[in-house]
């Protein structure tokens, strides 16, 4: 069986984070397919994306799966968030919490990687805390102007890429990836 991953994603800008992070390491190809996205826990989305790249592609996949929870709403947009990006905005996250004083946010990141079609699906998972902030910083990458880290006083757009990809949601999650596939 071959050994290339296709990494499965429509997102360029998570395409570019993931090579950056862990491309001298792990042999990625891509493929930007709109895989279906269901509705559920953020390991059921991802689990179910994975089984479907899998199919598609007849090899080994790896399929990324983002979620933004806000504290005060039990983990809510979660999994749903780039519907709540695309519809409300910067402005319409931050108006979400007007309501609460408590603004933190968990920026998580879930990678599912299989073999194959039938085969096993792996979940490797990151998380940074933080916090929902008015924006700050160029427009680019999804909800990175509003969301500052802890212990930082930078949102994820005003810092640095490289600074970004050492201490990010996805950074961490690829951190677990890469210890699994180097035994792979
Ligand atoms: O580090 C990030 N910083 C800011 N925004 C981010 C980040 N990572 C994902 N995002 C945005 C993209 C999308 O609005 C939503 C996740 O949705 P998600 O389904 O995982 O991404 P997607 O549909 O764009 O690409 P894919 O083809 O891999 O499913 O949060
Ligand atoms: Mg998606």
């Amino acid at each position: 069986m071959s050994k290339v991953i296709t990494f499965v994603t429509g997102n360029a800008n998570k395409l570019k984070e993931v090579q950056a992070i862990i491309a001298d390491s792990v042999e990625l190809t891509n493929k930007g397919l709109d895989l279906e996205e269901v509705q559920g826990t953020i390991f059921e989305v991802a689990e179910a994306k994975c089984k479907e790249a899998a199919s598609i592609i007849q090899g080994p996949v790896l399929v990324e799966d983002t979620a933004l929870g806000f504290t005060a709403y039990g983990g809510l947009p979660g999994p749903y968030i780039k519907w709540f990006m695309a519809k409300i905005g910067h402005e319409g996250l931050n108006n979400m919490l007007a309501a609460y004083d408590d603004k933190s946010a968990q920026a998580i990141c879930t990678f599912a990687f299989s073999e194959g079609p039938g085969k096993e699906v792996k979940i490797f998972q990151g998380v940074q805390d933080g916090l929902i902030v008015p924006a700050r910083g160029p427009v680019g990458f999804g909800w990175d102007p509003c969301f500052q880290p802890d212990g930082f006083d930078q949102t994820y757009a005003e810092m640095p890429k490289t600074l970004k990809n050492t201490i990010s949601h996805r950074f961490k999650a690829l951190q677990l990836l890469k210890e699994f596939l180097v035994t792979r």
